[in-house]
């Protein structure tokens, strides 16, 4: 089943256009990437999803259907979640509360709190602490958590490398890789390239605003990579 399907979308912000002719596809099960440098587009592929960049021409379906009526706070019930960049974790809220934010009603399946804090022991074990009071790295954790407790189809990850020293940006890649073996369908946005390839098995390349290249991971070039993201 194709899950998320963009069809030469044209999509920007007020009179700004930002994407041209953007064509991008992920299909259940799938794990694709982003790549790019800063500004590119990244994530106003992810803004036109919910609404918040405007789309202009083209088409975007979710599930099969046109996703006019999907906004940010409506995404997780129609099994889109969205783990965004900066993370978002809201400080005057415990661990705990943080992760059930993002659970979605009418959306069983396997994860839930228990679920969670079995994939990620350090959340069980700060579940009473503010959000904002852990790591960065622990943070991402929590980021990752509260967009499971939803039981998406797709799981968009945005950035999630920022900030992150590289030792723990190898344990995000270890968490990421545990959650593409048990079949989730994830679109992760990144300029780390070592996390994309322990991800992702298909890339597309934004730069300025349009797909310039896509393939699978073994294809993707130094040429490429050093033209258009930063290596
Ligand atoms: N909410 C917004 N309103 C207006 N312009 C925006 C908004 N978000 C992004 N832009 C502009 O759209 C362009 C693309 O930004 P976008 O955030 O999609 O890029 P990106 O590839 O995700 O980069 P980064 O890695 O820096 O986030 C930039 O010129 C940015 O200034």
């Amino acid at each position: 089943m194709t899950l998320l399907d963009l069809e030469k979308v044209d999509a920007g912000y007020g009179s700004a256009r930002v994407l041209h002719d953007v064509s991008l596809r992920v299909t259940a099960g799938e794990r694709v990437a982003i790549l790019g440098r800063n500004g590119v587009g990244k994530t106003t592929v992810v803004n036109t999803l919910i609404g918040v960049a405007a789309r202009r021409a083209g088409k975007v379906a979710f599930k099969g259907r046109p996703v006019s009526d999907i906004r940010a706070y409506s995404a997780a019930r129609a099994g889109l979640s969205i783990v965004p960049q900066g993370r978002r974790i809201v400080p005057t809220l415990t661990v705990r509360e943080n992760l059930t934010l993002g659970a979605a009603p009418g959306r069983p399946g396997p994860w839930n709190l228990e679920a969670v804090f079995g994939m990620f022991p350090i959340l069980r074990e700060r579940a009473e602490t503010p959000g904002t009071a852990m790591s960065g790295g622990q943070q991402q954790m929590l980021a990752i958590g509260r967009g499971l407790m939803a039981n998406p189809d797709l799981l968009i990850l945005d950035e999630p490398s920022e900030g992150l020293a590289p030792v723990v940006v190898d344990e995000l890649g270890d968490t990421l890789a545990r959650l593409a073996d048990r079949g989730t369908s994830i679109l992760l946005i990144e300029q780390n390239l070592g996390l994309v390839r322990k991800v992702a098995e298909r890339y597309y390349v934004l730069s300025k605003g349009a797909v310039v290249e896509d393939g699978h991971l073994s294809g993707l070039s130094m040429e490429t990579l050093k033209k258009h993201v930063a290596v």
